[in-house]
């Protein structure tokens, strides 16, 4: 049996640098991951993904080059070489993340399957073989979760892709039909076409992107629909065959039963906690209905001294909130300060191309909440940088306090969408009103420099 100040269950974007951070505060501290060190993002998230994603802009570009003037006569595209590259940055994050842990002193890295075995006791299968039991002061939960999948007859059968899964696929599925429509369903929707793929995506909501605002919802939609993506909204696979190469998908669509006909699947119905195996019963840790791990808004689960961070506790499913619940345990944690979840802004962008860079409220809330809001729009067809660069696709939109005048809400839907959310961001953090932001001077032409335009537009009548 060994003791330590501190152990982390995880080396997620919360857990990799608390588990550092503790250490190099003189903590005896051990990090015990089960499979690779950096957690989703780095290894089947966010790294993997927007390296395939950029590929995918290359290939989108060059086949329109011709809008821009120049003749690119053919094109080839190289999945293998793709996947390669995009195994190398992941491998480049990974690494550079382990030696980093490796270096730190009073820093244990412990490969190996975590579980509890009492409060504060822990009992890991070792991957090199072999166990190890594991008792400690405070205990740090930051396991994560795993892609969810329905419950469809005839799916395993018939087999399907996650999220991870389909990042060593070297073949290129002639048609792809994805189950979800939402930040993995379109960005490999996107991509996938952009390689080459037909693409059908099922979403069973009635309305696309649901957590917007439905001129926002409806640019995405757009945008995605003229690169020949089919989006099928309201719609439910009811049972999955086999035919040859052929997979056959029933569907009830809109009330309507059809047949839908691919040759993979993908599966992008959203995640579920890594819960189940942690056997947090022993540790009295308590988890709600859908298994994530109950926490207040300092991370305290139910049993004392044990937290929880990142996708684990239900919060947002994000890399910077992840790393912020670590900023949030180390602040109270290391310097008796008392930090909270509460209030945070959560900041999130779709990588689609162009991005979806949203942060605040939506008009939809602000109204349903019976706020007195101003709403700010331009298209990005009327911005300079945008018309220069040949892509005017997407809009600026800002929900404004009508009283205050402070930002309550962005979305950008445009080339570096996320960025010019971000400038908006920090006007939101430094209480930075419309009316400065309508004269601020912003270097010519940059994207940033429309958003004096979009709040102008606050000038003419509502
Ligand atoms: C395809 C995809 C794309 C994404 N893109 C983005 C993006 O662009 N931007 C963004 O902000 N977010 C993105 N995300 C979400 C982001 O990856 C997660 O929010 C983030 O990784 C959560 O970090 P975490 O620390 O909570 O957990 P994770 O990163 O999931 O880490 C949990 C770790 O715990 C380990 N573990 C689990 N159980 C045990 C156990 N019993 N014993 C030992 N170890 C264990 C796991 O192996 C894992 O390494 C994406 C997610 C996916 C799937
Ligand atoms: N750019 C980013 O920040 C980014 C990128 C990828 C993933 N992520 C994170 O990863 C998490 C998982 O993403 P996701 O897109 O898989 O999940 P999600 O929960 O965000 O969306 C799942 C979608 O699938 C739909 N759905 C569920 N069951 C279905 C079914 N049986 N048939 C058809 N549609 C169904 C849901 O209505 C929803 O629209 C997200 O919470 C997100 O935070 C973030």
């Amino acid at each position: 049996m060994k003791h330590f100040d501190a152990v982390i269950i995880g080396s997620g974007q919360g857990g990799t640098p608390l588990a550092k951070k503790l250490a190099q505060a003189g903590w005896k501290t051990a990090l015990i991951e089960r499979r690779f060190i950096g957690g989703t993002c780095v290894n089947d998230g966010c790294t993997p993904t927007k390296t395939m994603i950029a590929s995918a802009k290359v290939a989108y570009t060059v086949a329109q080059a011709a809008k821009w003037g120049v003749e690119v006569p053919e094109y080839h595209l190289n999945l293998p070489a793709i996947i390669h590259r995009k195994t190398e940055v992941v491998h480049f994050f990974r690494n550079g993340s382990q030696q980093g842990l490796e270096k730190t002193p009073n820093l244990t890295v412990i490969f190996g399957e975590a579980y509890f075995t009492g409060n504060k006791q822990i009992h890991v299968n070792l991957k090199e073989g072999g166990s190890l039991i594991i008792t400690a002061d405070q205990i740090f939960i930051d396991a994560g979760t795993r892609p969810k999948v329905p419950d469809i007859p005839g799916l395993a059968e018939v087999g399907y892709f996650d999220s991870t899964t389909i990042l060593d696929f070297t073949e290129l599925p002639p048609h792809l039909v994805i189950l979800g429509s939402n930040y993995i369903g379109l960005e490999f929707g996107q991509m996938y076409r952009r390689f080459g793929s037909q693409v059908t995506i099922l979403e069973h909501n009635e309305q696309f992107l649901k957590r917007e605002d439905e001129d926002v919802a409806a640019e995405v939609r757009q945008f995605l629909e003229k690169e020949e993506i089919q989006i099928l909204t309201q719609t439910e696979v009811t049972c999955v065959t086999r035919h040859k190469k052929d997979i056959q998908l029933s569907v009830s669509s809109k009330g309507q039963v059809t047949e839908i006909t691919g040759s993979h699947i993908l599966v992008a119905t959203g995640r579920k906690p890594n819960t189940d195996t942690l056997n947090l019963e022993a540790a009295g840790v308590e988890v709600d209905s859908k298994g994530y791990i109950v926490v207040n808004e300092k991370l305290e689960t139910t049993a004392p001294g044990i937290y929880a961070l990142g996708d684990i506790t239900g919060g947002p499913k994000f890399t910077h909130i992840a790393y912020n619940d670590y900023v949030i345990l180390y602040h109270n944690l290391l310097e008796q300060q008392n930090s909270t979840t509460k209030n945070r802004l959560v900041p999130y962008c779709l990588f689609t191309d162009p991005q979806v860079g949203r942060v605040g409220i939506t008009e939809k809330e602000a109204r349903q909440q019976g706020l007195n809001v101003k709403v700010a729009k331009l298209p990005m067809a009327s911005v300079a940088r945008a018309i220069e660069t040949g892509d005017t696709r997407g809009l600026l939109k800002a929900v404004v306090d009508a009283e205050t005048n402070q930002i309550i809400g962005v979305a950008v839907v445009g080339q570096e969408g996320g960025e010019i959310m971000s400038v908006l961001q920090m006007a939101m953090l430094g209480k930075i009103d419309y009316k400065q932001m309508k004269e601020m001077v912003f270097a010519h032409p940059l994207y940033a420099e429309s958003l004096n335009n979009l709040f102008l537009t606050l000038d003419k009548p509502q």
